[in-house]
């Protein structure tokens, strides 16, 4: 098939997120703090600054019941859910598709008092993983978000300042078939959901507003996006 120009890219960062996704968080000399914890939701973050500037990576951990990974990420990576679950976006483009499961994006987002409105351009992949643990499990799916360059969106043009962010969105689906042979139903699966970001803010921002930003927005994102997945597939069949 025709390989776009970013293939290469996009297949080294996938292989090289989802590798770090699946590596648990350690004991606590890995440097990991739990800062929010919700009930299944676990948070976690390693205080990183680059020239000055907090870069905290972020890993979250999460199992939700009666969904699966592949309808987790059908509706983390499909533009058209997503001013319904991600609150802090004003703007949506896609600018590119380069394929069915791999699209180009430009987000807005809100301005966060004090600092200045941020803006970000990344290419998005989604794709199934073999379970390479347990050969005959449900298979693993993930989400990769990237930044990227474009040159009709050049960096820091306009009134944005230009982030650089890196996600990956790991989901891992179980299934416990019912003693009874019944059919399964949302009642016998759930999703363990790895979710991790590195974001760069881009222009200074104080490193107290970013971390109360981290604080406060990360766990409200996480848990208002499962539960809108949970109410978008509650009365539909399932989509392993
Ligand atoms: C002073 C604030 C500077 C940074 C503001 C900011 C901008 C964008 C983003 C961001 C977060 C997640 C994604 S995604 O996972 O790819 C989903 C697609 O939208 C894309 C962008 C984060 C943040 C910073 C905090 C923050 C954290 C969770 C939610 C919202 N804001």
């Amino acid at each position: 098939a025709f390989q776009h120009r970013l293939w290469p890219e996009i297949e080294k960062t996938v292989k090289q997120q989802v590798a770090m996704a699946r590596m648990g968080i350690g004991d606590c000399g890995s440097g990991w703090q739990l800062f929010a914890e919700d009930g299944e939701m676990k948070m976690y973050r390693r205080e990183e600054e680059v020239d000055g500037m907090v870069v905290d990576p972020l890993k979250a951990v999460h199992v939700v019941k009666g969904i699966t990974g592949h309808e987790v990420c059908h509706y983390f990576f499909s533009p058209q859910y997503r001013y319904d679950w991600e609150t802090t976006l004003e703007q949506m483009t896609v600018l590119e598709t380069i394929s069915d499961d791999t699209l180009m994006f430009h987000q807005i987002h809100k301005r966060i008092w004090p600092a200045s409105q941020r803006d970000v351009v990344f290419w998005s992949h989604m794709r199934k993983l073999p379970n390479d643990q347990d050969r005959d499990g449900p298979d693993i799916w993930t989400v990769v978000n990237n930044s990227t360059e474009d040159p009709d969106h050049p960096a820091n043009a306009g009134k944005c300042v230009r982030i650089f962010l890196t996600v990956c969105l790991l989901c891992q689906t179980r299934v416990i078939p019912p003693k009874d042979g019944t059919p399964l139903s949302r009642d016998n699966i759930s999703c363990k959901i790895t979710y991790c970001s590195v974001v760069n803010p881009g222009g200074w921002a104080p490193a107290s507003v970013l971390r109360a930003v981290y604080k406060r927005e990360y766990p409200k994102f996480l848990k208002r996006f499962t539960a809108y997945v949970k109410n978008q597939t509650k009365s539909k069949p399932i989509m392993y």
